[in-house]
């Protein structure tokens, strides 16, 4: 029984050009049309400098021991070109778990097109510059263990999201959101939508034309009372 030690060399992968189509949307309007519930928390953050802003990749999912990256070095011999990594890792923060060696070995040798950790890194001296997105928890000097467990391919949770291996992920440097392969089609149109109405009110927000009538009508549904005096302790 290898429960906990599986390696999967195969996943369900997302259409190309539907993942594609997610890059020219932010991933705030993406996470507004899902229900505004797909967002990693922002411990999860790009610490690098990639001049595209826009990643977007089918996931390689690692789910890691807490502090050990042996599964992440198998994953860096298994992943493929423009692949995301996604790594779990029980939330730990105190070991890194790459640096720039590995990283390297990512960005100019597999040419993934990023990676996901909910976990620190090292030597953010270097690949704090690279144009590669790297988005982590922080850094620490202190290395991790290469024991076990781990396994590759299966489901994840990261950064408080589940992500299953072939899902999208789209980051920017507002953060990181997973997108359900199999909802991927629906999502995009929705998204593509919601995207045309925000740039509406954002001409709208600048040129004085907002229309901000909703706000009182909301607060008068909810029962909230506007009083015309000062608080008085
Ligand atoms: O110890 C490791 O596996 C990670 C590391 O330092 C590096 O990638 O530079
Ligand atoms: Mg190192």
């Amino acid at each position: 029984m290898s429960v906990g030690k599986r390696i999967y060399l195969k996943r369900e992968m997302p259409d190309p050009e539907i993942m594609a189509q997610f890059k020219s949307i932010p991933a705030s309007n993406t996470a507004d049309v899902m229900g505004r519930s797909c967002a990693m928390n922002p411990r999860i953050k790009l610490v690098s400098q990639p001049k595209d802003q826009m990643m977007v990749g089918p996931a390689y999912t690692v789910k890691g021991r807490a502090g050990d990256n042996l599964a992440l070095h198998a994953a860096l011999n298994l992943c493929q070109e423009g692949d995301v990594l996604v790594v779990s890792n029980e939330e730990d923060d105190t070991r890194a778990l790459m640096g720039e060696v590995m990283m390297a070995y990512l960005k100019y040798t597999k040419k993934i097109a990023g990676i996901v950790l909910d976990g620190p890194i090292r030597d953010i001296d270097e690949i704090g510059h690279w144009d590669f997105p790297v988005y982590c928890t922080g850094t620490t000097p202190g290395g991790p263990y290469k024991e076990g467990p781990g396994e590759i391919n299966v489901p994840i949770s990261c950064g408080g999201v589940s992500v299953n291996p072939g899902d999208i992920i789209l980051a920017d440097p507002d953060g990181v959101i997973v997108i359900p392969r199999k909802d991927a089609p629906v999502i995009l149109e929705e998204a593509k939508k919601f995207q045309a109405a925000d740039e509406k009110k954002l001409i709208a927000a600048r040129e004085g034309t907002a229309n901000r009538a909703w706000v009182e009508k909301t607060l008068e549904e909810k029962g909230f009372e506007i009083i015309d005096d000062v608080y008085r302790p």
